[in-house]
């Protein structure tokens, strides 16, 4: 059974993000990839080997259903690239998914210095 990912972008850092998948597509196809929505679109875009399963959008509860898939065991890695020079009105969720990746000790990289390594693991 293949790991999955989550895949999670700040709309500061989404651009970040499609080029850290860009340079991992090979390694990332390997994977079941899961991403909130419009992380997902700007992923999918930016990769076109890459399928990524795309929940709702962030703040219409994409991060809280990520908090639930972590919950259920469904989850092997996060990388959720946070930004954080800008305000949230979901902010609420974030705080939830990332105290859920504690809980459950899920490898979580929030920035692309910490997800270029955590990738390297895989
Ligand atoms: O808001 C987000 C994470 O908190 C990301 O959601 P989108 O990928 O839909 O922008």
């Amino acid at each position: 059974m293949p790991k999955t990912f989550a895949l999670i972008a700040h709309d500061d850092k989404k651009a970040a993000m499609a080029e850290f998948a860009a340079a991992h597509e090979d390694v990332l196809s390997r994977f079941e990839l899961v991403a909130t929505g419009t992380t997902g679109g700007r992923i999918m875009e930016a990769c076109p080997k890459l399928k990524v399963k795309r929940l709702k959008s962030g703040p219409l509860g994409g991060d809280q259903q990520i908090g639930a898939m972590i919950a259920e065991g469904h989850i092997d890695a996060l990388f959720f690239f946070v930004d954080p020079l800008s305000p949230h009105p979901h902010d609420v969720d974030v705080k939830a998914l990332t105290r859920l990746a504690l809980v459950y000790d899920i490898p979580m990289a929030c920035n692309r210095a910490t997800a270029e390594r955590l990738i390297g693991t895989f």
